[in-house]
């Protein structure tokens, strides 16, 4: 055979430049020589490959890149080509497959066009393969998702011609052998017509408003449409002439740019560094064979569902039965909901089995766990009781997390005998869909137990961000500032459905007050009349509107005291049809008390523009980003960023808020923050920070070096 066949080796990881070279070389040798009757593709190491080098798009001297070329160089072989695909097959790497004239899988590889999730689309013509190979229903759905897809389905779709368990390179081979003088042909995709649909005009549109409805301002999606329509309506030629132009488009957007930061940043933070040196490189985490959840509400029935879900047996306790027995069927109705949609997959939810997932109310069950995450009431004595208790009964290396939002981590650990072991595991709701995982290291807390939270997040198919520990720790600090200015915007004149859509056009999943209403006004006041700032402890004649000095809005205070907690009650900042209602409809009982509260106080409402309600509630989440840095809490601006897209629905294709602040210009931003602390000196969250002020002093260098211009040595990637 080794006469009859040429394989001409790729990377897994295309070198592109070196790899385009060494495929077009070995293609055209193997054309020119007579004793080669087929050519076989594959990749090294295992795996075909993952596309095309992500940071080539944006080097300066990306232009070189031409994939499309070699992939009609691989059709236009008069010998059969047969691609044999191991591991992933990906982007490009897919393209190069679409090239070959017959495609052999692995079944344990995966395949996609994920450019979209990079700001892109498959530019080397496989908008217009692919469609001809599979049809246009999934052909569209491939590309406008990017979703990878398991060899077993690309056989059901025709992706594929075979997948074979054992040695796919000998597959392939074997299946050149069998095709070697069968014309060539048919199995050439550019020349296929595009499968027909009985309603391709509709079908095509209605994805376009179904990808522009899920995409929120971002573009890829919609071009991989556009793209995918010029295959459906013009020759081979034209609609490859298409899909580079709108390729181009998507270069030069911007967001293309994000989304490929915001890809480097996920992978960036794996590489955490914590104070004193430990860091990702040399500590090593414990194992995990069994974890313990403490308190089964909102939180804590989501973090079982999810350990549960990691195939991590769970132990699951409540205060009393009454409350056990209530989170026990909110538990067991997510793992339903969540087996039902593995249903058909590799994978099954074993729940029902005790050895798996038990139910207590008893702690001494605690005694064997590896992990505890506990997630009662947000209330410190609370949590150190339970503390307390967990390290008296939990086994010696247990590890004891805590799900607290802000609350001082030190304070939590200081009623242990192991501070070492303690460490924040700050969870997003629902625990069980969102993929951010906080995790905060105390100032004891060592780096075994850093490890083996990051190690948890990832079981936990979750991305995992290791902060310092503050009030608010990073996204929540974040956020008060972002809040508050739009709670006092109201009081200046807007009104919540204005903030909420202004933010929402910005492309966050919902606004602040959707957000609120969504998460229960109640949470808030708890914690506000904890801090002394509303409720019985607040001393008798503070200022309505002032706390310690600086503005604050009672404004959530007063709906609370109405019952107003938002959608649980059915009423909040906007009014729902009932009580645990999801649909916001702007109330115009909060328009009447809003004017009544502005004459009460005294304040002349006014018109204020989209343009102020965005600059104002980004530009002070972005200040608290700063100061942040500044203070060592977080190691990099691609941290806060990893946490803005994946726990607080920030836009990606605007690459997070400290990316967004990078782009729009850091000169700006400290002008804007300027100019409305000048207007509002009692605010300091609108005080620009002195981090912020520094770089701008030093010319606003690119974000990758922001941390270079701290004068003390914070930690780094
Ligand atoms: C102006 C007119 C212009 C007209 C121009 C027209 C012509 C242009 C021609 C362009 C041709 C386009 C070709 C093609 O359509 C485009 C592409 O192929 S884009 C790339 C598509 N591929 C991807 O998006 C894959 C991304 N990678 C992954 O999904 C995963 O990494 C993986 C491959 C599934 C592996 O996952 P894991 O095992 O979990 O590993 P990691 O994710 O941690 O990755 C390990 C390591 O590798 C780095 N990496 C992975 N993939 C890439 C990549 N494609 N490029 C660069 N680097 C990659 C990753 O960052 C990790 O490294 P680390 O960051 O940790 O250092
Ligand atoms: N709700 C959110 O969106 C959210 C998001 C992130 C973090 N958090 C944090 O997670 C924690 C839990 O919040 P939640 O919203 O799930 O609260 P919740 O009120 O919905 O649930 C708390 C649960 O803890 C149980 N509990 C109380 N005392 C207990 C005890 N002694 N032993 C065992 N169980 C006990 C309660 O019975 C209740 O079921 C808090 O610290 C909160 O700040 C909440």
């Amino acid at each position: 055979l080794s006469k009859s066949s040429q394989i001409v080796s790729g990377l897994a990881l295309i070198t592109f430049k070196l790899f385009l070279q060494a495929l077009e070389d070995g293609l055209k040798k193997a054309d020119a020589d007579p004793s080669v009757k087929a050519v076989m593709i594959c990749g090294e190491n295992g795996k075909f490959s993952a596309g095309a080098d992500i940071r080539g798009f944006s080097s300066p001297k990306r232009h070189g890149v031409a994939l499309s070329p070699i992939v009609s160089l691989i059709e236009s072989s008069e010998k059969p080509v047969v691609a044999a695909i191991e591991g992933v097959a990906l982007g490009g790497g897919l393209e190069v497959a679409l090239g070959c004239h017959y495609r052999v899988a692995h079944a344990k590889a995966r395949m996609g066009l994920p450019e979209v999730t990079i700001g892109l689309l498959p530019g080397a013509e496989g908008t217009q393969r692919l469609p001809r190979l599979i049809g246009v229903p999934a052909a569209l759905d491939m590309i406008t998702t990017g979703k990878h897809i398991p060899a077993t389905e690309a056989l059901k779709l025709g992706l594929v011609d075979e997948i074979v368990e054992e040695n796919t390179i000998e597959a392939a081979i074997r299946l050149a052998n069998k095709v070697i003088g069968q014309p060539l042909e048919p199995r050439r995709l550019s020349l296929k017509p595009v499968p027909k649909l009985p309603n391709m005009e509709a079908f095509l549109r209605e994805a376009l408003v179904k990808v522009k409805r899920q995409a929120r301002g971002c573009l890829a999606p919609e071009l991989c449409v556009q793209a995918v329509r010029a295959a459906t309506e013009r020759p081979f030629a034209e609609g490859v002439r298409r899909e580079r132009e709108l390729f181009g488009l998507l270069l030069s957007s911007g967001q293309a740019q994000a989304l490929q930061y915001a890809f480097f940043a996920e992978r960036a933070v794996r590489r955490w560094a914590a104070p004193g040196g430990a860091s990702w490189s040399s500590a090593a985490p414990q194992p995990v064979r069994k974890a313990a959840v403490i308190g089964l509400g909102t939180m804590g029935r989501g973090i079982v569902t999810s350990l549960v879900k990691a195939n991590i047996p769970v132990v699951a306790l409540e205060q009393d039965l009454e409350y056990l027995n209530k989170g026990r069927k909110a538990v067991m109705l997510l793992l339903e909901r969540e087996a039902m949609k593995m249903e058909g997959g590799a994978q099954t939810l074993d729940f029902h089995n005790p050895a798996r997932l038990q139910f207590t109310v008893d702690f001494d069950l605690l005694c064997d766990v590896d992990l505890v995450i506990e997630a009662v009431f947000e209330n410190m004595a609370l949590k150190k009781e339970i503390f307390h208790k967990l390290s008296k009964i939990c086994k010696p290396g247990a590890l004891l997390c805590t799900n607290t939002s802000a609350l001082n981590i030190d304070e939590i650990a200081s009623a242990t005998n192991r501070p070492q072991q303690v460490i924040g595991t700050h969870f997003f709701s629902p625990a069980h869909v969102m993929r951010l995982l906080e995790i905060i290291y105390g100032r004891h807390t060592s780096p075994t137990a850093i490890a083996t939270a990051m190690q948890l997040a990832k079981a936990l198919k979750k991305v995992g961000v290791v902060v310092g520990n503050c009030f608010g720790f990073v996204g929540n600090r974040m956020m008060f500032p972002y809040v508050q200015q739009a709670v006092f915007l109201l009081e200046e004149g807007s009104r919540p459905e204005a903030v909420d859509q202004v933010l929402e056009d910005f492309g966050f999943k919902i606004g602040p007050f959707r957000m609120s209403d969504l998460a229960g006004l109640d949470v808030g006041w708890r914690s506000r009349k904890e801090q002394g700032l509303t409720g019985p402890s607040l001393a008798a004649g503070t200022p309505a509107r002032q706390r310690h000095g600086q503005r604050y809005s009672p404004l959530p205070d007063l709906l609370c005291e109405q019952g107003r907690f938002g959608q649980k009650t059915g009423k909040g900042w906007y009014q729902y049809e009932r009580a645990g209602g999801r649909t916001a409809t702007p109330d115009p009982w909060l328009h009447d008390f809003l004017s009544q509260y502005r004459d009460t106080h005294g304040i002349q409402s006014r018109f204020i523009d989209q343009e102020e309600i965005l600059e104002r509630c980004l530009f002070s989440l972005i200040n608290e980003g700063f100061a942040i840095l500044a203070e060592g809490i977080a190691s990099g601006p691609e941290h806060l960023d990893v946490i803005y897209i994946n726990g607080y629905g920030w836009p990606k294709h605007r690459g997070g808020p400290m990316f967004y602040a990078s782009t729009v210009g850091l000169p700006r931003v400290l002008a804007k923050l300027q100019k409305y602390s000048e207007a509002h000196p009692d605010v300091p969250g609108l005080r620009p920070n002195a981090f912020l002020k520094k770089l701008v002093a030093v010319r606003s260098p690119p974000l990758k070096e922001w941390m270079s211009y701290l004068s003390h040595q914070s930690p780094k990637l």
